[in-house]
């Protein structure tokens, strides 16, 4: 099992910090719910923590894990539909820290693939091209992908946006069946409904952390209304600082 420490991190995009002063860990095994408004950072948090984004300043710990051993899965606006590649294929992506990215595809990896096809539902679109599939039918594409990389740390932005109930309750027991196994699973989230119900730790993002623990203490309509203001005031031209008064605590 893993865990995550953020040893007073910032992040952001050229020199300008778009989430600063995180500290605090994630305990192996936890279930948490990013959230915050529009442009919090929780994507950008996300981002950090699965090595696209290095950090400005501070550290993510990983608890040893190698990054390239996390399931990751990106919002759906930035991953490349009009690529030509079929369900069957872009699944299998999912293997590549197992099988190499040239090293073929034997019967043990098929039949992988095909059942972590199956697992979400989607028997028969294994030959269908990416590009022509529904916004649910992609999402549950991403699940498949993260499912066969078995992972110990699993990494979600946003994976339930714009899905109808039906897929959103399948891929929502796909997420509550990886927290029964053990893993450490993070999603970034605004359904404040779905976070209450199935999310035990929830971190409340405003640039800076508001709020870090147990879903029903962070969620008041005061910590929500300050990552409001908090967003709302933020300067996105200011440069990193040296501070080090984050808000933080333990999840
Ligand atoms: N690639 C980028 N280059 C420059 N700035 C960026 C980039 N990506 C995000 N930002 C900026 O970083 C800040 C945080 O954005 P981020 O996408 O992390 O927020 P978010 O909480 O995920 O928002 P949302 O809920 O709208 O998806 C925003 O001001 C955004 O404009």
């Amino acid at each position: 099992m893993v865990g995550l420490g953020f040893h007073n991190v910032t992040l952001g995009y050229d020199r300008h910090p778009a989430v600063h002063h995180l500290k605090g860990e994630i305990a192996p095994g936890a279930l948490v719910a990013v959230i915050g408004p529009n442009g919090a950072g929780k994507s950008t948090l996300l981002r950090g923590i699965v090595g696209i984004l290095k950090p400005l300043a501070g550290a993510i710990h990983l608890g040893g894990l190698d990054p390239r051993d996390i399931a990751y899965l990106p919002q759906t606006a930035d991953i490349d539909r009009s690529f030509p590649i079929s369900v069957f294929d872009f699944v299998g992506t999912g293997l590549w820290r197992g099988i190499g990215l040239f090293g073929g595809i034997g019967k043990a990896a098929r039949t992988k693939i095909l059942g972590a096809i199956a697992a979400v539902g989607l028997n028969g679109f294994e030959n269908r091209p990416i590009g022509t599939l529904s916004g649910g039918q992609m999402q549950r594409v991403l699940f498949a992908r993260v499912l066969l990389q078995d992972a110990a740390l699993i990494v979600l932005d946003e994976p339930f946006n714009a899905i109808d109930g039906k897929t959103t309750a399948d891929l929502l027991a796909l997420v509550t069946r990886w927290h029964g196994e053990g893993r450490t699973v993070l999603a970034a989230l605004h359904d404040m409904e779905m976070v209450r119900a199935h999310f035990p730790q929830t971190l409340l993002l405003a640039r800076g952390p508001v709020a870090w623990g147990a879903t029903a203490e962070v969620l008041t309509a005061e910590n929500l209304m300050v990552a409001m203001r908090m967003c709302e005031a933020f300067d996105d031209t200011a440069a990193a600082c040296a501070d080090d008064d984050g808000r933080s605590q333990a999840a």
